[in-house]
């Protein structure tokens, strides 16, 4: 494999832009649903096995490739675990029947997981209890299996809940009532769930189905047609079929928001009470409220208790702290010189394999743009996402750079949380973000499942505000913490840049970031935050609105 800087005019062409053979959009609609089996009268009867399928969904099986688990997964078990509330159940040790049902632990095996993680360990007797849950866990800890595998065991042992009276859609075909819901901030990460979910649903009589803004509904209606048992969607689009008739959510037994801190912020807060009090979903006390996060800002756990009953909390490490198999450096660069440290870092990072990919972050579209261009000049294979790419567009940027044909992508925060991308092995911060969740979460696509990963963040004075928060990271992480930060965060506090920083609960939910902090305070450039940077929540508002201290509160 040709390494990421070996020349490549055609390239330059298309500067990551969709090529004639691009895959069709949203092509995972195509494909038969995961499902497939039945449930007959109260008995669970599985589908035949089907070998393309499995290896659609699995892999190839002794694929080395296909095994994202990585050398550090063992210690996983080493990070104290907190479930707060009244009779927690003891945790699981193994993928066992019981609790787990057989089907799921077939499935499970396909996907070659062993062992689960700390919160599968906990969230699957938690949900199996009945309890609601509200989860924060480490950035590629497998949070997504621990929603999803305590709901599936359940649907494969219980079956399908009632099924409501038909009531016909406004415009034709028929009325989903999915049994869960999953939803998720952006595109990109709704897919990815339904991705798995197919995994962990296969054969059984569990339908996933997925929707979710800037792909054709027509096409997202059909799958609907041929039906919809676990629905993974992003609000806007969900709130528009939920309008037309199409979806009632009359049967939903578990509501799972993933990066829930996200999903309750300001941007999507209007959409989700919308979705979860204003339609006709059962009441908090007729379903199981699961919430799933690696950060959970303070006032965002309180305002999250108007969707829990009798919760656990439960905490793998400290509420958002990083990993600690991600190596975390920062080095000082003023604007003008970013580019050029930014090339240097590439090329000393490139491995013989060629197998590595590298995410960059940026604040703004325009920037992620101009960057993207810079690099393919520079005969480097790279692409990029943001939020004014249309979904053709993003989607395309995003198999290219997991297929490693752009092992380099320019993202905006819309890439910055859930993704999982086998191969991350560095994470820059060319620009670092106001909010310290967000550091964490986009340090957080590197150093996943137990592989490690490095994260090197440029740092100006532009950044102040975060310092004292990212010292805090850095040194609970165990990580080297340059010299200079002292400095700065002197500096930081004369200016009264009291920061977003952990502790500094300085409380008011909707906070904007671009308000707090030491946005302008005479330190040059003002804050450049991304906005309408890809959040897919129609409504546009895509500001960032939370504040940052994440220290979990005692019930
Ligand atoms: N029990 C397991 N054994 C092996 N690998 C696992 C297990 N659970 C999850 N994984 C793998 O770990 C990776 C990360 O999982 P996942 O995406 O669910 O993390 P996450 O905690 O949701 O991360 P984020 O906070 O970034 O959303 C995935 O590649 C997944 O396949």
């Amino acid at each position: 494999m040709p390494g990421a800087f070996s020349r490549s005019p055609s390239n330059a062409s298309f500067a990551g832009r969709p090529s004639p053979a691009k895959p069709s959009l949203g092509s995972n609609l195509n494909r038969r649903p995961g499902g497939g089996g039945k449930w007959i009268d109260g008995q669970h009867i599985p589908a035949p096995r089907n070998d393309k399928m499995e290896i659609d969904l699995f892999g190839e099986p002794g694929d080395p490739l296909n095994s994202s688990t990585g050398i550090n997964f063992e210690k996983y078990a080493a990070i104290p675990v907190e479930a707060k509330g009244h009779g927690v159940p003891d945790p699981i040790t193994e993928f066992t029947n019981p609790p787990i049902d057989p089907h799921l632990i077939e499935n499970i095996r396909f996907a070659r997981y062993t062992t689960p993680t700390p919160v599968q360990k906990y969230s699957v007797p938690i949900v199996g209890s009945g309890r609601d849950l509200m989860a924060c866990a480490q950035t590629g800890s497998g949070k997504t299996g621990g929603f999803l595998f305590p709901i599936l065991s359940a649907c494969f042992s219980n079956g399908p809940s009632q099924v409501q009276p038909p009531n016909p859609p406004k415009y034709g075909g028929t009325k989903v009532y999915p049994t869960a819901l999953i939803l998720a901030p952006t595109r990109e990460l709704v897919n990815q769930i339904h991705e798995e979910a197919k995994k962990f649903a296969y054969r059984s009589w569990v339908k996933p189905a997925v929707v979710y803004g800037g792909a054709p509904s027509g096409e997202q209606m059909r799958q609907l047609d041929r039906g919809c048992d676990l629905l993974s969607a992003a609000p806007g689009r969900l709130c528009d079929f939920i309008d037309r008739g199409k979806i009632s959510l009359a049967n939903v037994k578990y509501l799972v928001l993933d990066e829930a801190d996200r999903m309750l912020d300001m941007g999507f807060e209007p959409q989700i009470r919308k979705i979860v009090q204003g339609c006709d979903m059962p009441t908090v006390h007729d379903r199981q409220t699961l919430l799933f996060s690696a950060t959970f800002p303070r006032e965002i756990q309180m305002l999250a208790r108007d969707f829990l009953k009798d919760e656990v909390f439960l905490s793998v490490g400290r509420v958002g702290s990083t990993s600690e198999n991600i190596t975390q450096t920062v080095e000082w660069a003023e604007d003008f010189e970013k580019k050029s440290v930014l090339l240097d870092i590439l090329e000393g990072h490139m491995e013989p394999d060629g197998n590595n990919r590298t995410l960059i972050f940026v604040e703004t579209k325009r920037m992620a743009d101009i960057l993207c261009d810079f690099l393919l000049q520079n005969s480097l294979r790279a692409t990029a996402i943001h939020g004014d790419r249309d979904q053709r567009e993003r989607e395309y940027a995003l198999s290219t750079f997991k297929k490693g044909t752009n092992p380099m992508m320019v993202a905006t925060a819309v890439a910055a949380r859930g993704l999982d991308i086998p191969h991350v092995s560095l994470v820059v911060n060319y620009d670092l973000p106001s909010d310290i969740d967000d550091y964490v979460h986009r340090i957080g696509r590197t150093g996943r499942a137990g592989n490690t990963g490095h994260a090197i963040s440029f740092f100006n004075q532009n950044n102040l505000n975060i310092v004292r928060s990212l010292s805090e990271i850095l040194k609970e992480a165990k990580q080297e913490i340059p010299d200079w930060f002292a400095g700065c965060m002197q500096q930081a506090s004369v200016f009264g840049g009291r920061g977003r920083g952990r502790g500094g609960s300085r409380g008011g939910r909707g906070m904007s970031s671009r308000g707090g902090g030491m946005s302008s305070g005479g330190f040059g450039s003002p804050f450049r935050r991304t906005n309408g940077s890809g959040w897919d929540n129609s409504s546009g508002n895509s500001s960032f609105s939370h504040d940052s201290p994440a220290y979990w509160i005692q019930k």
